[in-house]
């Protein structure tokens, strides 16, 4: 497997009058076409994390490389590149007139012939299914469809990781379950790598690890059914609650923890 994030130890601290510090000694590695969730209560330090992680802050101690290369001073603008970091609201991050002109943007500082440019956009359309809305004005467009747009313009720079920063916290609950299945289908088609940070079940149910943060620690990792199980705190995903309601009403059910495919699957039987 190809390891392609790499954080070692890190340590990071906003305000320096306080004791505590916002992140400590934070490890973890994520591997090519992995899917990542990171969760934990609010303060716990994600976001702080994503900052990290893209060098819009540095690490009081510790170390991040992607792809190999060791986050530095000079290093820095090559890493952002190879993530592709979306926030949760959209229209904030939008600065094109249409939304072809929106997913090119980033394209733009990059010494690029207009060929090339339009394969980038034409593709990155494609992969959120976005193309027939590319003359649009992005500010026109649903949140579902802006936060698509806001991920072409990350995937248009061929990041070798998307970093999504509760991207989906704003939109409905279909718009969710749409965008969520367009990532999966980019994780197996493009072997796309994926951090997510999120309050969802359903967001944190497709990962295939889950890493969990208090106060700046990372205090579990593992699958999502080991953190679904582990982490009473943490509301299951739809399935494995209905599994569990049903257990607990002495219906005879499959013992083991159950994706939303496996219950459909069994309910259908
Ligand atoms: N710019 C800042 N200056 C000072 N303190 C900050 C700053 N940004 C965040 N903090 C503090 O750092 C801690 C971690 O915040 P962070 O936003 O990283 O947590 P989070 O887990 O992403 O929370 P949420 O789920 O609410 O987004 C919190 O106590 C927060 O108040």
């Amino acid at each position: 497997m190809v390891q392609q994030l790499e954080v070692e130890n890190l340590t990071f601290q906003h305000d320096q009058r306080l004791n505590s510090k916002t992140l400590s000694n934070v490890s973890f590695t994520v591997q090519k076409g992995e899917w990542l969730a990171i969760i934990g209560h609010n303060g716990s330090g994600k976001s702080t994390l994503a900052q990290l992680l893209v060098g819009l802050l540095v690490p009081e101690n510790g170390q991040i490389s992607a792809d190999g290369l060791i986050m530095t001073e000079d290093t820095k603008w090559e890493i952002r590149r190879k993530i592709g970091l979306v926030f949760q609201n959209p229209e904030n991050q939008f600065i094109g007139s249409t939304v072809q002109d929106d997913v090119a943007f980033g394209l733009e500082n990059l010494n690029m012939s207009y060929n090339e440019m339009k394969i980038r956009v034409d593709e990155a359309l494609e992969m959120v299914n976005m193309t027939r809305f590319r003359f649009h004005e992005p500010t026109n467009l649903s949140g579902g469809q802006m936060q698509r747009v806001a991920i072409a313009g990350a995937l248009a720079l061929k990041p070798s990781i998307l970093l999504l920063d509760e991207a989906f916290v704003m939109l409905d609950p279909l718009s969710r379950k749409d965008l969520l299945e367009t990532l999966e289908n980019l994780k197996i088609t493009e072997d796309l790598t994926i951090i997510s940070i999120t309050h969802d079940v359903n967001e944190t149910a497709v990962s295939d690890r889950v890493l969990v943060m208090e106060s700046g620690e990372v205090v579990n990792s593992g699958s999502p059914e080991e953190i679904f199980l582990a982490e009473q705190a943490i509301d299951p995903p739809f399935a494995e609650q209905l599994r569990r309601d049903l257990m607990a009403k002495g219906r005879s059910v499959p013992e083991t923890y159950m994706t939303e495919r496996e219950m459909l699957g069994w309910l259908c039987k």
